[in-house]
């Protein structure tokens, strides 16, 4: 007998709600390609489970003393499984209750799976409702006229859960989209740490607030005030899945919006432990709405909704490119962070290793999954053949594991579609005629999982599809250039333009390098960091508008011009009346 336990609901106006259609998703491990699941036999539960008690790991055995949690609360339960590709572990995690479960009830009947709502267009009705509300309540003076300040208590509130959670939801993370474990440890520190920065501008904005406008009229007086922009639809993807849900929210609750985060049905699960956290802090109910599910049912309804002021979104350039003509039909604004084809510029007076250290960093972390993944290498033709020896040499290096082993440096890509996507642009490469330096298969050690090997391609040329697509994984492609000239042409020889990265060190070349790409973000010396003060975003068809630092806030933030008339004479435009 199998049974399905849903882990979360949506979370709605405040509570956890379920889908109107009752329809769940199910949450696929990319190590093991299963779904992450708990099969309840004692026998097997007896042999090597880890038990997550209220969120801190110990390794235990599953005893009737821990089930019968179940009993005292009659909707949530805390054990979930995890099968990795050579151990199960159990975690816990709120279940909703489905059955009444007695010690003398036979385990070994129940299948746990784990999975996660699914949202349609009722439920974002619902939620649009909500947020609606959540900015009109109290005449707006709980939130979106609220201070800044006052915002900004609960955006530290949220920070700080979210730092006492952190190796826990660092695992949810690592489980659920692959990413190696010290990769999602970093994200998590700077989710914490984007929700802390937002939360000191949501305070700076008081004081920013009636800023003077100089006008050439002394009878006239002019200030600014900036108003939260209204209900935002945030529709985000899983590479990133808690930080770039983040690097949206946190702006947006800091503008005094109210938001509907509709993440990517490939990872999810912590954006719903979001939501617990959200609802732990006590955020006013229906400022921060979650909706889990497909982007057609649940992304779309959002994008094309009258009463969703504006929509910010990070994921594909197509999926953009759609969200872009719904929202067009009704005049709302959106923001678009979309693909990319990044280049690295090597030139000949580098060090060898610490520009091929950068190089492998800025196209396999993430396993290659980054918009801004520096997957385009361009190389000084005097060193090409030296620097690719040593590229290949660190690629071997790269530890390819189940991304919670210790040392992960490389995990699976996200899905099985995803890895079909990048194995198919590997053997069009091939047939087109490039070459590949190194890896383009599943690593022989794994026999189990979405996993690709670090790949660099070679003999490439501009026309080919390798060198004008986004791949989304691990996977480098590689021409040479004898000048500067030369580099910059090959490097803007591309319809996207989100990141570039220069390695010389030659400061003077770099700058006028850095002046000639065609990227809203460009690395010197090194490729990928990025911090929460600093503009992030693209030009070309890689999208427009800045996430981050202060220009993220504005992206939430409406301006309000308010002109005054401080004459004591009447205007004198017409002839008055009184006068005749
Ligand atoms: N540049 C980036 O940051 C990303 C690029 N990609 C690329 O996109 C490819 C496809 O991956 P997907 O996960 O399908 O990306 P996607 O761009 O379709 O998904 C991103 C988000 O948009 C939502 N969405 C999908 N269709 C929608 C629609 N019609 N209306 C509103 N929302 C919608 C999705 O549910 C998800 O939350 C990947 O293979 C990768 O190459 C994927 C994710 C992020
Ligand atoms: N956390 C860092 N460094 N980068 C995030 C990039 C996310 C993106 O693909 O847009
Ligand atoms: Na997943």
């Amino acid at each position: 007998m199998s049974i399905a336990i849903p882990c979360r609901q949506l979370f709605i106006d405040g509570e956890w709600r379920e889908p109107v259609k009752n329809k769940r998703i199910p949450v696929i491990n990319p190590s093991t390609e299963q779904i992450i699941g708990l099969s309840l036999s004692l026998s097997k539960i007896d042999t090597d489970v880890y038990l997550f008690d209220s969120f801190i790991i110990r390794r235990s055995k599953l005893h009737f003393s821990h089930v019968s949690r179940f009993q005292s609360d009659p909707y949530f339960i805390w054990l979930v499984v995890i099968s990795f590709a050579d151990k199960t572990m159990v975690y816990s995690s709120s279940l909703r209750h489905v059955d009444e479960k007695t010690e003398e009830n036979n385990w070994e009947d129940f299948l746990f799976l784990w999975d996660i709502p699914a949202a349609t267009v009722e439920d974002v009705e619902i939620a649009v409702d909500a947020a609606r509300r959540a900015l009109a309540r109290n005449k707006g003076r709980d939130w979106a006229s609220a201070s800044g300040a006052h915002r900004a208590k609960y955006l530290r509130a949220i920070a700080a859960k979210i730092t006492l959670r952190k190796s826990e939801l660092a695992k949810l993370e690592a489980i659920d989209c692959g990413k190696p474990l010290d990769e999602a440890a970093w994200d998590i520190d700077d989710v914490a740490g984007c929700f802390e920065y937002y939360a000191d501008l949501a305070e700076g904005l008081d004081a920013k607030q009636k800023a003077p406008v100089s006008l050439p009229m002394e009878t006239f007086k002019c200030h600014v005030l900036k108003e939260p922009i209204g209900v935002v639809g945030l529709i985000t993807p899983w590479n990133y899945p808690l930080l770039m849900a983040t690097w949206k929210v946190a702006p947006a609750l800091a503008a005094g919006c109210a938001a509907i985060l509709k993440p990517s049905e490939l990872a999810s699960v912590t954006c719903l432990e979001l939501a617990e956290v959200c609802k732990e802090v006590g955020l006013p109910p229906g400022v921060l709405n979650i909706l889990t599910g497909l982007g057609p049912e649940a992304g779309a309804p959002l994008a094309s909704h009258p009463h969703v002021d504006k929509i910010a979104f990070t994921g594909s350039t197509a999926t953009g490119s759609k969200i872009m003509s719904a929202a067009a039909q009704i005049v709302k604004p959106v923001t678009l962070e979309l693909g990319g084809k990044s280049p690295i510029l090597v030139f000949e007076d580098v060090d060898l290793d610490k520009a091929a250290e950068w190089t492998i960093f800025g196209v396999f972390w993430t396993n290659g999954q980054i918009c801004s993944a520096t997957s385009r290498l361009l190389v000084q033709e005097s060193i090409a053949t030296e620097f690719l020896d040593r590229l290949v040499k660190w690629c071997k290096n790269i530890k390819i594991s189940d991304p919670m082993e210790e040392g992960c440096r490389l995990g699976p890509v996200v899905s099985a579609g995803q890895h079909e996507k990048v194995m198919k642009f590997i053997s069009t490469a091939k047939s087109e005629g490039a070459t590949i330096l190194c890896g383009g298969a599943r690593p022989r050690h794994l026999k189990k999982g979405y996993f690709v090997e670090p790949t660099i391609i070679t003999d490439v040329t501009t026309s080919m599809q390798i060198w004008r697509e986004e791949v989304f994984g691990p996977v480098l492609c590689v021409k040479t250039f004898s000048t500067e000239d030369e580099a910059i042409e090959l490097a803007n020889d591309t319809h996207y333009g989100l990141g570039a990265a220069v390695i010389s060190k030659d400061l003077d070349r770099c700058e006028r390098v850095t002046k000639a790409l065609q990227a809203g973000i460009v690395w010197v010396n090194c490729s990928q960091p990025c911090f929460s003060q600093a503009p992030w975003g693209g030009n070309k068809r890689s999208g427009f508008g800045r996430e981050l630092g202060e220009w993220g806030l504005e992206n939430y933030l409406s301006v309000k011009q308010v002109t005054q008339y401080i004459s004591d004479d009447p205007w004198g435009w017409y002839q008055s009346p009184s006068k005749l």
